[in-house]
């Protein structure tokens, strides 16, 4: 199992529209079972040239799985079992403001998690921990989506704020409005737990939020619709395997682990006296904080 220190394994969550990656060669789409039930679909290995590089489809493949009924422990804690280092979440997200066009991919850097019906934790009764999210967004791979952007051509903003509601019905004009009040800059529905997990099993997380619309706030867009959000997707969505194989080889070096923190995110989190953890609990820990509860 990685730790974190040994040679960076780059995984990617693709959002809707991104459904497989291309270019990737020795693939094969494999079963990886959790204690936390079952992930989205199997897990597509394969290597980037030469690089590995583990890629799962967030709804399963055909999207047959909604936002909120998603398995989010299953999805990170698949990824850590499957070696995963460091995870990228291509995701479509409306615009709430005026200059960020649908077509244009953000390089988020905080959220407002809105979500309520969904387990948000792999902690609890008999190991309690409590990580920081004050910086969610793994520095180092936002810094290579970045440069790998601004190589490429793709209009881009550096910094947003992605607000994440629980779905699945869009939001109403005044929820839309309420959240322009707030600041925030781009609206979708699963990135958080999805941010949170990551951390809490160690991993660096990074997401590129590609705008499909603009939400129900702007005049000249009354409503979303599932049809134009998808036309935008398809454009969207080559642009996005196109940025993966940009990016994949500025994560390929790295000695140390992550210079941010995020493969120690556990060190000073876990609260509960050793003697008073569940012992059913840390067996279904291994692979996300192994490191940590056996140091
Ligand atoms: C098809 S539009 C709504 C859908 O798209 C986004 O998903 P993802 O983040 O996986 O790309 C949004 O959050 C909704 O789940
Ligand atoms: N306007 C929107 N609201 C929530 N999720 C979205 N995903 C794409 N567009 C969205």
């Amino acid at each position: 199992m990685a730790d974190g220190h040994s040679k960076p394994v780059f995984g990617i969550i693709g959002g809707s529209g991104v459904y497989d990656i291309d270019g990737l060669t020795n693939t094969r789409w494999e079963t990886v079972e959790t204690p936390w039930g079952e992930p989205s679909d199997q897990l597509l290995f394969g290597e980037l040239e030469g690089q590995p590089l583990v890629f799962l489809p967030r709804h399963g493949r055909g999207h047959p799985r909604p936002p909120t009924e998603l398995n989010y422990r299953a999805n990170i804690d698949a990824m850590k079992r499957a070696g995963v280092t460091e995870i990228l979440s291509v995701s479509a997200v409306g615009s709430l403001k005026e200059e960020l066009p649908p077509g244009t991919f953000v390089v988020v850097d905080q959220f407002i998690d809105r979500t309520f019906a969904r387990q948000k934790s792999f902690f609890g009764t008999g190991c309690v921990a409590h990580v920081s999210m004050a910086h969610p967004v793994c520095g180092r791979v936002g810094e290579a989506c970045k440069e790998a952007l601004a190589e490429s051509g793709i209009p881009h903003h550096i910094g947003g704020t992605y607000l994440v509601m629980e779905g699945p019905q869009f939001s109403t004009k005044a929820e839309s409005e309420l959240y322009r009040q707030w600041g925030c800059d781009v609206i979708g529905m699963t990135n958080m737990p999805e941010a949170k997990l990551a951390r809490e099993a160690e991993m660096c997380y990074a997401t590129v939020a590609m705008v499909t619309d603009y939400d129900c706030w702007h005049p000249d867009h009354d409503h979303v619709t599932v049809e134009a959000v998808i036309k935008v997707l398809l454009e969207n969505a080559d642009k996005a395997r196109a940025l993966v194989r940009a990016v994949a080889p500025k994560l390929a070096d790295r000695a140390e682990p992550c210079g941010k923190g995020c493969h120690t995110a556990l060190d000073n989190a876990i609260i509960t006296a050793p003697d008073m953890r569940d012992e059913g609990l840390l067996d279904r820990l291994d692979a996300v904080a192994g490191r940590a509860l056996k140091g």
